[in-house]
């Protein structure tokens, strides 16, 4: 099994919170699955922000990101944040490497339209995924290590040193997606996708992506969760499924082996019949995939979101 997870800045913060996942993560890893770990740091990027005078400004989730930003960005997350994550596995017998850029190659956005006026936002040094290298992880894996990643983007395309700063979800999705993962897991403040955000009781097992496309139209899901549902929906481009979960204790193994047991799963239309997505390079596609368990009929093809470039799609080599 393959899978990759990713855990929000909040979740890094509260110490209890990443022990429970990192040791599930640790004992799964004894078993033989292997992991990528995908960490944000928005709330401490923020913070270090803060401290310097520089205001954090967001729009529709994503931090605009000028170079004093992304500084601030860099340094608070592929610097502190990644750190403490790989501290936290090692606590947690867990043994791990930390990888900041070079894994995920992207470009700068382009203005984009956002919100219901369609506004142009132009975000800055804000990066769209292009590529993923896997050589670094799976080198990683090689040698008895779990990588953990920042969602920094390095600008291979151009012939000047470029960073870019990527959101966390955009990154664990591109992998997910780029590796023809298992399993994409994304560890959040509430255990799932609710139909009452204000009632835990409410989450919804299992989603379609007719049904989440739906649930976003309605306005069911809002905020923080549309980007998260989006990405999940995106990583199913090559990702067998997509779950968003709370990091409580057993919450990973028992949503691995009874998928909405603990979440909301989303899983990628048997219909689909596409070979897993792109790893390293141009490296021709191998082998198609098993089918799906419980595979959700009579959903449209998914496209990728704009954050998954198509060509992370188009050459494919199995790894699991
Ligand atoms: N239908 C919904 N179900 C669950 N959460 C929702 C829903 N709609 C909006 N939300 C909000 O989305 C938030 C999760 O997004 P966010 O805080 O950005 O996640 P993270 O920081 O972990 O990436 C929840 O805390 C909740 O307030
Ligand atoms: C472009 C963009 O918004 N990047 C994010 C990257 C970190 C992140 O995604 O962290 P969380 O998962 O903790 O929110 C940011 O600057 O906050």
């Amino acid at each position: 099994m393959l899978s990759v997870i990713k855990f929000g800045g909040e979740v890094v913060g509260r110490a209890e919170q990443l022990a429970h996942v990192l040791t599930d993560v640790a004992a799964l890893v004894e078993e033989g699955w292997r992991f990528v770990l995908c960490h944000g740091g928005g709330p401490q990027a923020s913070a270090l922000g803060r401290a310097l005078g520089i205001e954090a400004k967001k729009i529709a989730g994503q931090r605009v990101t000028d170079e004093r930003t992304l500084r601030v960005v860099s340094q608070a997350i592929a610097g502190e944040v990644g750190c403490a994550v790989v501290a936290g596995a090692w606590a947690s017998g867990l043994a791990a490497v930390g990888l900041s850029a070079g894994v995920v190659h992207a470009r700068r956005r382009p203005p984009v339209p956002v919100g219901e006026d369609g506004e142009l936002v132009d975000y800055g040094l804000v990066g769209d995924v292009t590529r993923v290298d896997l050589r670094a992880i799976e080198a990683c894996w090689s040698a008895g290590l779990t990588p953990v990643l920042s969602p920094i983007g390095v600008g291979s395309e151009a012939k000047e040193p470029l960073l870019f700063n990527v959101n966390a979800d955009t990154v664990a999705a591109a992998l997910a997606a780029a590796l023809g993962a298992d399993h994409l897991f994304a560890f959040t403040s509430v255990p799932g996708v609710l139909r009452d955000r204000a009632d835990p009781s409410t989450r919804i097992p299992r989603l379609s992506a007719a049904e989440a496309r739906a649930a976003i139209a309605e306005g069911t899901i809002r905020g923080g969760m549309i980007p998260k549902v989006e990405e999940a929906l995106a990583a199913l481009a090559g990702a067998r499924a997509a779950h968003i979960l709370a990091p409580e204790p057993g919450a990973l193994a028992d949503e691995a082996s009874a998928p909405g047991s603990r979440g909301t799963v989303l899983i990628a239309p048997e219909t689909r019949g596409r070979t897993p997505a792109a790893t390293r390079g141009a490296e021709p596609s191998a082998a198609g995939r098993d089918k799906v368990e419980g595979p959700v009929q009579g959903d449209p093809p998914l496209e990728p979101t704009s954050a998954v470039a198509p060509q992370l799609l188009d050459s494919a080599q199995d790894r699991r």
